[in-house]
């Protein structure tokens, strides 16, 4: 076994290139928290169809998944350099049609895309051979997932600066590091708050229907050794209540370009909570997440999964058979509720739209 092959992190990690196998390494969140299971993915539908039935979810990790799904889709090319540069467009086309919420996935593959068109395109250096332009697309999905991880880093520096020792920290669905290279957005500052030997008080809603809040967040934070304490959804008003909830975080799928926030379906009932209970709501994202092209949380396409995640869940059945269900994944938060957006370059306040935009400029 090579040190790549045995080369393991030390961290459960949601995405994992095999460079020995030339292959994807999924870890499958549909079985967590009880296996630990990797799916060993060889094409790009198959990536397709992970990010889909959610076995890879959260927007970084469906983006740097994707990123890898378009190398797969033409690591076996043969052709014409124009002719790779069409199939690199047609892989990321078909890869974008996964789900429709997380910008990330949409980021992820424009950033391919550009970097097949530097290579191959009408501008591109004459000596770049097909074989030469596969391998820099591979390395553009390492990267992207590299790149991930440090971004999570600053984004959990930033967010433990709004955090006192003993406060209790409230969070909704998964944005830690099983939705991230590692670390995660909205988790990113317990797992420093660990490190440096600071102790947050984190209540996790478990997050009907798909349960990231509980099969996820509560594993990922116990595993680490982080206090966290699994609630309901319906439970969210009654601990703010007590008095025992200090600040909301939680991650994000895509932030519109006046603030307005998609995320976790339950998530604008939390901040409407915490607005309500004077606790400050944070929201956490890598700068790929926020949607310049996108004016508002109107124009967010909203996810709308199978009703059977509602009526039979994790296959029992609760609920009558042919009763109409709507299932949204998503909703959206006006950024009047929110506090501050925490991103790998700093902490952005109302009014978000000149803000946001200068985030950009810096
Ligand atoms: C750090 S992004 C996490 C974000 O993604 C989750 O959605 P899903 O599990 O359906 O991919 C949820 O909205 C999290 O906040």
């Amino acid at each position: 076994m090579t040190t790549e092959q045995t080369k393991q992190a030390d961290w459960l990690q949601s995405v994992r290139w095999n460079s020995l196998e030339d292959r994807l390494d999924l870890l499958d969140q549909r079985l967590l928290p009880d296996e630990i299971v990797y799916l060993e993915l060889t094409t790009s539908e198959q990536v397709w169809d992970a990010i889909k039935q959610l076995a890879v979810r959260g927007a970084p990790a469906i983006g740097i998944a994707a990123a890898f799904g378009v190398y797969l889709g033409v690591r076996s090319f043969s052709g014409s350099r124009e002719a790779l540069l069409a199939e690199v467009n047609r892989q990321c086309d078909y890869l974008a049609t996964s789900r429709p919420t997380a910008v990330n996935l949409f980021w992820a593959l424009d950033r391919m895309r550009a970097r097949a068109e530097g290579l191959l395109g009408a501008a591109a250096p004459e000596e770049t051979t097909v074989e030469s332009a596969r391998q820099a697309l591979l390395d553009e999905a390492r990267a992207i997932q590299t790149e991930d991880e440090e971004t999570c880093r600053l984004i959990g520096e930033h967010a433990l600066s709004l955090f006192e020792d003993g406060m209790g920290v409230l969070t909704h669905c998964n944005a830690g590091g099983l939705a991230t290279a590692r670390y995660g957005t909205a988790l990113a500052p317990m797992y420093l708050a660990l490190e440096k030997g600071i102790t947050l008080k984190v209540f996790a809603d478990e997050t009907r229907p798909v349960l990231q809040g509980a099969r996820l967040t509560a594993f990922e934070l116990q595993q680490a050794g982080v206090d966290v304490t699994l609630i309901c959804d319906n439970m969210a008003g009654a601990v703010m209540a007590k008095g025992w909830v200090q600040a909301v975080i939680v991650g994000t799928d895509r932030v519109a370009a006046n603030g307005d926030v998609a995320n976790k379906i339950g998530t604008y009932s939390v901040a409407v909570l915490a607005k309500a209970h004077g606790i400050p709501f944070y929201v956490a994202c890598p700068m790929s997440t926020i949607d310049l092209n996108t004016p508002t949380g109107a124009d967010i396409p909203i996810e709308e999964r199978h009703e059977d995640e509602i009526t039979q869940g994790f296959g029992k059945r609760t609920a009558p058979q042919g009763v109409k269900v709507f299932n949204p994944a998503f909703d959206v938060t006006p950024n009047e509720y929110v506090t501050a957006i925490i991103t790998e370059k700093g902490i952005v306040r109302a009014p978000y739209g000149d803000n946001l935009r200068k985030l950009f400029t810096k």
